[in-house]
């Protein structure tokens, strides 16, 4: 059964296609020659210690950034370097620090977020004109679905910025549902939570995921990261170090040594580390 699903997955054409993305800051390499698909129905993982790349990946493929080499696709179709135009192509993303309109309501942010969809646009969202208002109805109803699905009916019409932090994280991520995307990327969406929270997050990216939306997730929560993604990419240093099921890299020597920072045997340093190890552990002895 798994192996069917994994099949159907890998031969459906990708949604992303992230080919030789390079991002240079001046002299820095952020992101080096990264390839990267995922496919409808998938859940994939970015990980990578800090500094690795990852944000700025994400900002290469929703068009924050223009990569200096390097092409990204959308269902085949290479992507305009412009945010709104890539929402509109069918890119939704949430941000790693909370960017959402503190003297909204919840139902208002899930609007805005609809306005890619509706040809009335943000302003005429934002200034309620004529045409808004025929839209409204329906809009309306698709927000009200996105926050029942994300559990925040009960308070739409709260002010966002009353919410609770883990309410705000799910309003961010019905906002980015708003816009009816095929690929949601989520940069950090568990930081700052308490474990209910991560798991209660956990549910909704596999409920996401049910409804024909892919997802593509940054996250440092390694346990969250490997119960819930069919694939997992490492950064390490701008590059792609290893790609694979979560098993896969979990195991992975490599992967253990770059994230964790534990040093191979053998390695230089380790005999270091290893006297460290032994002169703590009698400081510990003596101490007791
Ligand atoms: N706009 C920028 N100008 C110059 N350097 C930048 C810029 N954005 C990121 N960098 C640098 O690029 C590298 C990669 O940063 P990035 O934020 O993408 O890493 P990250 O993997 O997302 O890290 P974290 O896990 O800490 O969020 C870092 O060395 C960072 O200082």
């Amino acid at each position: 059964m798994t192996d069917m699903t994994t099949t159907t997955v890998a031969q459906a054409a990708p949604v992303l296609t992230a080919t030789g993305v390079t991002m240079r800051f001046g002299g820095l390499t952020a992101v080096r020659s990264v390839d990267l698909d995922v496919h409808p129905g998938e859940i994939v993982g970015l990980i990578g210690p800090n500094g690795a790349g990852k944000t700025t990946f994400f900002n290469c493929l929703t068009g924050l950034y223009v990569p200096t080499e390097g092409r990204v696709a959308y269902r085949g179709t290479v992507l305009p370097p412009k945010p709104h135009l890539v929402t509109q192509a069918g890119i939704a993303r949430t941000f790693q620090n909370i960017r959402l309109f503190a003297n909204m309501t919840v139902l208002e942010n899930v609007l805005v977020g609809r306005h890619t969809r509706t040809k009335e646009g943000l302003w005429s969202a934002l200034l309620r004109g004529p045409g808004f208002k025929r839209a409204e109805a329906a809009s309306k109803a698709r927000a009200m679905e996105l926050l029942e699905f994300t559990g925040l009916a009960a308070k739409a019409d709260h002010l966002s910025r009353n919410l609770p932090y883990g309410e705000q994280r799910k309003l961010e991520i019905a906002r980015a549902l708003a816009s009816d995307p095929g690929l949601l990327l989520l940069d950090e969406p568990t930081a700052g939570m308490n474990p209910q929270e991560t798991r209660a997050t956990e549910e909704l990216v596999f409920a996401i995921r049910d409804t024909g939306t892919a997802v593509l997730v940054i996250e440092h929560d390694m346990r969250f990261i490997f119960n819930l993604c069919d694939r997992v990419a490492v950064l390490v240093q701008g590059e792609k170090l290893v790609e694979g099921s979560s098993d896969v890299v979990q195991s992975d020597e490599r992967v253990i040594a770059a994230y964790l920072g534990t040093p191979f045997e053998g390695e230089p340093g380790a005999e270091e580390a290893a006297a460290v190890e032994a002169a703590e552990a009698r400081t510990e002895e003596d101490g007791q």
